[in-house]
């Protein structure tokens, strides 16, 4: 890191507020940036800067009153994403908006759009948008499995009843367990979880994702050896990462997401430092790849994950019911 790239670092972020409005069929309104500005042509979510002393709803009810001619009630937090851009830092706190009054109208010759939920990732938008997108369509739990340590049907049980629960997102993994038997286990799991409509991918074994067709999780080590995406576009890839160098590799081969951590004190990795928050949100600006926490982590902590700019969190412990 150079003398000036530690120096940029000490300047704080720009405040930035913005809102996912939502018509009666379930769209979501998208604004494209006029000329002659930062990002000009890039579709966004209206909002625009926090002015010193204004509170995020106030700043967002401003905005959308200004640019939009609405009036709004300012709903939960969905994201605040950290993003370091070439010349400033930003965090991007984007707002629920729940009811809004008034016609939607481009008062600064802005381009609108009304995209449904499934199209928002065909738009071209600013990078700390794309952990917006995902906050919105993926999950914001990432379930990876313990090794099956008592019988198969005992582990298959606790996957039925976390996916009972809710969990959409799984990571079939089981570092210490015979190939043969974990085949058919995983065979058992993929079932399982198309059953319920959730998401697969399995830990390390690119051959049997392609054989199966589901997701890949890439080891650390396993990702910074690759130069290209390991899976055709549509099956997913995520990764584990640690450091900076590996988020990059991460981002560059296409991977959907990355899980990062530890964030805070784990079984699994008792000898590693955790990032803590602030380490977390330092990789976190530096690409525009959807993040989970891991690392200590359970459901209690989505909130406190999303407000650093996470997906939201991975665990082992925290989302395996016992
Ligand atoms: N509103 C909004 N801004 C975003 C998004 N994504 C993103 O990177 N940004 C960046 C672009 C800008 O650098 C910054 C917002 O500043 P802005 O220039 O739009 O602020 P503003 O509406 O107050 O307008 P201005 O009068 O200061 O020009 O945040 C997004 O989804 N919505
Ligand atoms: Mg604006």
């Amino acid at each position: 890191m150079g003398e000036g790239r530690s120096r940029e670092a000490q300047t704080p972020p720009v405040d930035v507020v913005a809102g996912v409005i939502r018509d009666k069929a379930g769209r979501i309104l998208l604004a494209r940036r006029t000329e002659g500005r930062d990002l000009a042509g890039l579709w966004e979510f209206p909002g625009g800067k926090r002015e010193p002393g204004e509170s995020p709803e106030a700043a967002l009810a401003r905005e959308l009153h200004e640019e939009l001619g609405i009036d709004i009630d300012c709903g939960a937090p969905l994201i605040a994403v950290p993003q370091r851009y070439p010349h400033k830092r930003l965090r991007l706190d984007v707002r629920m908006v729940g009811a809004w009054r008034g016609t939607v109208k481009g008062l600064d010759g802005q381009a609108l759009a009304w995209a449904p939920p499934h199209t928002l990732a065909s738009y071209q938008m600013p990078p700390a948008d794309i952990p917006v997108v995902a906050a919105l369509l993926q999950p914001d739990r990432y379930l990876v499995t313990p090794a099956p340590d008592g019988s198969d049907a005992a582990w298959l049980e606790s996957l039925e009843r976390a996916l009972d629960a809710g969990i959409r997102r799984v990571q079939l993994r089981a570092p210490h367990c015979a190939s043969a038997r974990w085949t058919q286990l995983v065979e058992a799991a993929v079932d399982a979880c198309r059953r319920h409509g959730a998401e697969v991918l399995v830990n390390g074994d690119i051959a049997l994702a392609q054989a199966l067709r589901i997701g890949v999780h890439l080891r650390a080590a396993q990702l910074m050896q690759l130069d290209v995406r390991p899976l055709a576009e549509g099956m997913r890839v995520g990764a584990s990462c640690h450091t900076l160098d590996e988020l990059r590799r991460a981002e560059s081969l296409g991977c959907d997401f990355a899980v990062v951590g530890p964030v805070a004190d784990t079984l699994t990795h008792p000898d590693a430092t955790p990032l803590g928050w602030t380490g977390f949100a330092a990789l976190r600006e530096e690409v525009a790849l959807p993040m989970y926490a891991i690392g200590g982590m359970g459901a209690q902590d989505i909130d406190v994950a999303r407000a650093h700019g996470a997906q939201g969190i991975a665990a082992i412990r925290g989302l395996w019911p016992t």
